[in-house]
């Protein structure tokens, strides 16, 4: 676990997550980012987030000027389409898209039980319930990424295909196809910013912490700046964005407290937290 202090990012091997699999979700995902832009935008994010969000869209960093990114990605959630707990996920059309849906829905479910695991293992490691920490379908989120790979005319100023930023909830896992550009920053607050690469290994994850468990360990465990760099190459990834349910109280974890060293923040809902992050990272228009 002291990667997890030190760098708040891993490797998993052995994740369980199928190669076949695997392997079918970039296939999807490589169709579906091919195809003209207009067939992309006729399914552009909605108000739950869910959907296509395009080359330089306004996106993270906004605190830091609000850039866009050069990547264009694909948000998906679980829960049952049109159900009024579940934010509505919207799908390429069936006829020229067949195993879309049921690719991705595999892969959530497989992904969250690797999830599932590591959380586990987190939780032991800080002297809790091994179920202490409850990901759930309501805000988790699959996303795959593609970076073109060429020169983008950025209307925000953009240069790269992810500008440095962390990662807001709990964990993320991390699928790439082996493309280099992924960079991590140790150090946020150092002049100059260090950043390092991540080294693709073959089959394995790449896990990393995000604001939330940050913030529940009270800056313990380290939610780490990275980037994706445009190298010149076209790039695909796939990110799995782990959330609790939404009605969980992110109060400071007890064995990351003590009277020397006191409760960084007050206690948040997680959903109240989450709301605030994506009000600061999307201008609504
Ligand atoms: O594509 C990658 O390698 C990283 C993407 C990323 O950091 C993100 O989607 O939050
Ligand atoms: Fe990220």
């Amino acid at each position: 676990m002291q990667a997890l202090v030190d760098y708040g990012f891993f490797y998993v091997i052995n994740h369980g997550i199928d190669d076949a699999l695997m392997k079918s979700v970039y296939a999807e995902s490589a169709s579906f980012f091919q195809q003209p832009m207009e067939e992309k935008m006729a399914l552009h994010k909605n108000s739950s987030h869910r959907g296509y969000i395009p080359p330089d869209f306004e996106g993270f960093e906004a605190d830091a000027g609000g850039k866009g990114d050069l990547l264009e990605c694909f948000h998906i959630g679980s829960g049952v389409d049109g159900d009024s707990k579940n934010p509505v996920n919207q799908w390429p059309p069936a006829e020229r898209f067949p195993y879309w849906k049921e690719t991705m829905k595999s892969y959530y479910q497989c992904a969250m039980g690797t999830s599932k695991r590591i959380l586990s293992l987190i939780a032991l490691s800080l002297d809790l319930d091994a179920e202490f920490f409850k990901p759930d379908g309501s805000e988790t989120i699959l996303r795959p990424i593609h970076y073109s790979g060429r020169a983008i005319e950025s209307k925000h100023g953009s240069d790269h295909g992810a500008n440095a930023h962390t990662d807001y909830g709990m964990l993320t896992l991390l699928s790439t196809d082996g493309t280099p550009g992924l960079q991590i920053c140790r150090d946020k607050d150092g002049r100059p910013q260090l950043w390092e690469d991540v080294h693709h290994i073959d089959g394995a994850l790449v896990v990393n912490i995000g604001d939330l468990l940050e913030r529940w360990t009270n800056n313990v465990y380290r939610s780490t700046l990275h980037r994706v760099l445009m190298v010149g190459k076209e790039r695909y990834s796939v990110a799995f964005f782990v959330w609790p349910s939404p009605d969980m109280m992110v109060t400071c974890i007890e064995s990351c407290c003590s009277e020397a060293n006191p409760p960084r923040y007050p206690p948040i809902r997680s959903d109240e937290y989450l709301e605030q992050r994506l009000t600061s990272t999307y201008k609504y228009k």
